[in-house]
């Protein structure tokens, strides 16, 4: 993904890239070629701090690396307190797809008695569930309390090895990791006699690099954390 952004970024007109970090590079190199923007494309365990850095410095982040619980986004708005004029975008999915999809299952959500999402992707993903799978449970269960939805009917007793998957915020999630796949979700909506399936595939990693430009195009004009690309497109109601 890395190595995508900077050349998507490379390839735009009104963009340059001024530093190139990875793993044991210093991030004063951002600040030395005085980078007004950084994006984040790293792991769960490097990229709170590395927002912490852009932050502190005054640097607008675009971050899509995953591993952003309720509790890391409390404390990188805490710490623009203290930065108003900085944006810090962090987008579990670039894909626009992906993003609408998760907007209609929340929409969807609502109106059936069952609900459960199927994340799958490539093998060399570190982390389970996907950023996006967690962040689209956690909409779907906001959408179905707000709508006063009962929870899911699911009469099993015994799970000892874990199949009904991880449960977020009363969804149920289940990851799959098979060689040939990038990035892929389902939601199945169930009712009495029907099933509406919500399918996103992103083929290519292209498929996120739109959202990347769009993310550094527009960060500079939204100060403070927004989560979630949704927050920078015109989706309506
Ligand atoms: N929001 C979105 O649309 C998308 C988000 N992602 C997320 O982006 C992240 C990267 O994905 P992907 O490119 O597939 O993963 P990779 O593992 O291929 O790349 C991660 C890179 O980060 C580097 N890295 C590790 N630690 C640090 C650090 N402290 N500072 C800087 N760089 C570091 C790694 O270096 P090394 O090789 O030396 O370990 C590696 O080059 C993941 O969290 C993934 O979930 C992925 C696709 C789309
Ligand atoms: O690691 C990946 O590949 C992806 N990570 C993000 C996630 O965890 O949701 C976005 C996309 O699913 C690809």
């Amino acid at each position: 993904m890395g190595s995508q952004a900077v050349s998507a970024v490379g390839n735009a007109e009104d963009m340059e890239v001024v530093a190139q970090i990875g793993r044991g590079d210093s991030l004063e190199a951002m600040v030395d070629a005085g980078a007004t923007h950084m994006v984040d494309l790293s792991v769960p365990s490097a990229t709170a701090d590395n927002v912490a850095f852009a932050i502190e410095h005054g640097i607008h982040a675009v971050v899509g690396a995953t591993g952003w619980d309720e509790e890391r986004l409390a404390s990188v708005r805490e710490q623009l307190e203290a930065k108003p004029d900085v944006g810090v975008l962090i987008a579990p999915n670039f894909a626009l797809g992906a993003v609408l999809a998760a907007q209609f299952a929340a929409q969807a959500a609502p109106y059936f008695e069952s609900v459960e999402v199927i994340e799958m992707h490539h093998p060399d993903k570190v982390d389970a569930p996907s950023g996006t799978a967690d962040r689209t449970a956690r909409m779907i269960a906001e959408a179905r309390a707000e709508a006063g939805t009962a929870p899911s009917p699911d009469a099993t007793e015994t799970d000892p090895d874990g199949s009904r998957g991880a449960v977020i915020d009363g969804v149920n999630v289940h990851a799959v990791r098979l060689r040939g796949l990038v990035a892929h979700q389902e939601v199945l909506l169930g009712s009495v006699g029907e099933m509406l399936t919500i399918r996103h595939d992103s083929f290519d990693r292209v498929s996120f690099m739109s959202g990347v430009l769009l993310g550094l195009r527009t960060v500079a004009q939204r100060p403070g954390l927004t989560h979630g690309l949704e927050g920078y497109l015109d989706l309506g109601a």
